[in-house]
């Protein structure tokens, strides 16, 4: 059975199991500031988790495209906050997802496709690749949790699971 992932449309209702997609062209928005500008409300919630969690913005740059075909070696969780990643440069990204567990299930790994105009807002406990980019120079925007508690673990699959995805 060939271990390419093939690409899911990046819909709402597909991604649902992960989180929530940011796209303004699916989303209702009010005007304010006098009807000069468009307010696109509450595209997703940001969860802080326990404790002294806290909501942070923070600038992901990668100066260089990914190498194509790459493998999926590994992914990772935020047990205790949400991630998003709404980009910046309006290049596509791609995202690698896996439902959340105590580790990821390589059957249940899905590959979406922003188009440049999309962001995600990956739940907490949800497995991910760390952020994969198609042009250089790309920049995103990334809203995630701060605090004391440890939010990032790593998962390595063994060879037998590894995956590879393609791009274009
Ligand atoms: N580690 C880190 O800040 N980045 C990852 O969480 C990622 O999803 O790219
Ligand atoms: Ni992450």
């Amino acid at each position: 059975m060939s271990r390419q992932l093939k690409a899911t449309p990046l819909t709402a209702e597909q991604f649902a199991p992960f989180g929530q997609v940011i796209d303004r062209s699916q989303h209702s928005h009010f005007l304010i500031n006098s009807g000069t500008t468009e307010r696109y409300h509450r595209m997703a919630q940001v969860d802080t988790g326990p404790d002294d969690g806290q909501a942070i913005i923070s600038i992901f740059r990668k100066p260089k495209a990914d190498q194509f075909p790459l493998s999926i070696a590994m992914l990772e969780r935020h047990p205790h906050g949400s991630q998003a990643f709404i980009p910046l440069r309006g290049k596509p990204f791609l995202i690698v997802v896996a439902p959340a567990g105590d580790r990821p299930d390589p059957q249940q790994m899905r590959l979406f496709i922003s188009n440049g105009q999309q962001g995600v807002n990956y739940a907490p406990g949800v497995w991910h690749h760390p952020l994969i980019v198609t042009c250089d120079e790309d920049e995103l925007l990334v809203v995630d949790r701060a605090g004391q508690l440890a939010n990032c673990d790593e998962y390595a699959f063994d060879a037998d699971q590894i995956h590879w995805i393609d791009w274009p």
